[in-house]
């Protein structure tokens, strides 16, 4: 680590207040030439993927979340149709929404937002409600789980008669959203009031949920389109529908994207933070993974943007094969929370245990608007902030483990919609260095099918019971499954009132009756 290092490896873009500092990462001029011709296959991918190329071999689609933020570069009149009249649709109803044009099934404005959504259809609305809603004009809330207690202490912190509903599911066809929407219209229609006059649906156009929004009435639907996956949606009608209700500045977001997109596209190598940022990445990991990321950033209402990363990162990198069908299982896992306060947590071990991870710290210059009281003599708490960062990086690079900064001025709907542009792009770029599809996400598929799968066996063990006790092996061989499978479903039943559990020596001996 030296000053030397510090001003070299920096990529600062002064104009944007930003600027990634990788010097205590290591990357030696002689590993970014050893990637030479794969850095050039990352920009030709670059390329190709934003000229509207088909990105997601495995489902023949495009892949154009970098077209939002600048329409001008779908490939088509037809894409960027698709893309600016949502958006300006979108802006006209959170207006009609404000203004009153738009009103509660009883005739009043709306107030609060409960948002239905999972995985991308909830992780980016809900990073940018924490990070930069603050002052929002509508109070948001969101089921983002088939778990009925969550769900019903939520409906408990809500006034429904001034709630508008936003359902939001690309495919339009995900469970835990549509048991979370069918739960919520059970719940308004007992309060008395008409569900489709309060709901809103952001969805794939001809999807189950748009059918269902047509049906019911639903107040607007929104359209995503297919060539926008779930984990890089935010900046389309995923989440700019919910921010522009909550009455954000969108355009800013959008050009904070647009300008960290411009500048990323760069073919200047030193100068282009994603790619510094996915060499990097490389470097740490060995390309294979083997160091986790750990995402630290110094402000409290950036908290979010670790679990947003874990999907952004892990969905897009974590693969079985690679484009040639090796196996190869990729990933990058990535975990954390917030600084200073994780010190007080794990960070014990980033500096002394297991060095399988390298970290990545976000640094917001500002630490208030307005004058901060000394807290002890000479020093405010913002000083303190910057103190516990500072120290923290050095006390980990001390014991040989790495780090990288990246820095903004403050959390503005700008500076957001920069980072999320970045890390969008580092991702792509990464992907290439390492051969993999990006866009597709195979393996989620398998737990949805085994649940399915759980659900119908649930379906026949609950047919057979009866008020005559039995056990899990009688009822498995009745229903010909298997009896652990078996066991489980009679041990929910029992405990969700469905029936009489009596507690034998083992599973294999506990009993069950109506
Ligand atoms: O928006 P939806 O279609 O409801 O999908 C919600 C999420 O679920 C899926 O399982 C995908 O793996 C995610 O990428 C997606 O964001």
């Amino acid at each position: 680590m030296s000053w030397k290092e510090y001003n070299e490896s920096l990529v600062r873009y002064d104009d944007l207040g930003f600027s990634l500092d990788l010097s205590l990462m290591d990357v030696t001029a002689d590993y970014k030439a050893g990637l030479g011709d794969k850095i050039t296959k990352v920009f030709d991918d670059m390329v190709a993927l934003e000229g509207g190329a088909i990105a997601n071999p495995d489902e023949a689609r495009m892949v154009g979340h970098y077209w939002l933020r600048n329409p001008e570069l779908a490939p088509t009149g037809e894409l960027k149709a698709a893309i600016t009249q949502p958006l300006k649709d979108l802006k006209e109803f959170a207006e009609h929404v404000h203004t009153g044009r738009v009103v509660t099934f009883e005739g009043k404005i709306f107030k609060e937002l409960l948002l239905i959504g999972i995985g991308g259809s909830a992780l980016g609305p809900q990073l940018v409600s924490q990070a930069i809603g603050k002052d929002a004009k509508m109070k948001i809330t969101f089921f983002d789980n088939t778990d009925p207690q969550g769900m019903d202490d939520t409906l408990a912190t809500l006034n429904m008669a001034e709630t508008l509903v936003l359902i939001i599911s690309k495919s339009g066809g995900t469970p835990e959203t549509r048991n979370g929407m069918l739960e919520a219209k059970a719940a308004f229609e007992k309060a008395g009031i008409d569900f489709g006059k309060h709901a809103v649906a952001v969805t794939g156009v001809g999807s189950k949920l748009d059918r269902f929004a047509e049906e019911h009435g639903f107040i607007a639907r929104f359209p995503m389109d297919d060539w926008i996956g779930g984990r890089t949606s935010v900046l389309s009608t995923v989440g700019l529908v919910p921010a522009a209700l909550q009455g954000l500045d969108i355009d800013a977001l959008l050009a904070g994207a647009a300008a960290m997109d411009e500048k990323t596209r760069s073919r200047e190598a030193d100068d282009n933070a994603a790619l510094q940022l996915a060499i990097a990445w490389h470097k740490a990991t060995n390309g294979r993974g083997e160091k986790d990321m750990v995402i630290l950033p110094y402000k409290d209402s950036l908290v979010l943007f670790s679990k947003y990363l874990q999907q952004l990162v892990m969905e897009s990198l974590g693969k079985e094969k690679d484009l040639d069908g090796n196996v190869v299982n990729q990933g990058i896992a990535v975990y954390g929370n917030k600084g200073s306060t994780d010190q007080h947590a794990y960070v014990q071990q980033l500096r002394d245990g297991v060095n399988n991870f390298f970290a990545t710290f976000i640094e917001v210059r500002r630490g208030r608007e307005g004058k901060s009281i000394e807290v002890d003599p000479g020093n405010t708490s913002a000083d303190y902030l910057q103190g516990f960062m500072r120290g923290t990086r050095g006390a980990l690079y001390e014991n040989g483990r790495k780090s990288l900064t990246i820095s903004i001025y403050e959390v503005t709907p700008f500076s957001l919609g920069m980072l999320i542009a970045l890390f969008e792009r580092t991702v792509s770029f990464y992907a290439t260095l390492v051969n993999i599809n990006a866009y597709h996400q195979p393996g989620v598929e398998a737990g949805k099918a085994a649940a399915a799968t759980f659900l119908n066996l649930l379906g026949r063990v609950r047919g057979r019971l009866v008020s005559e006790a039995k056990n899990a092996d009688e009822v498995a061989f009745e229903v010909d499954g298997d009896p652990e499978a078996v066991y489980h479903c009679l041990v929910h039943l029992a405990n969700n009132g469905e029936a009489q559990m009596s507690m034998g020596k083992s599973p294999a001996e506990d009993l069950f009756q109506l």
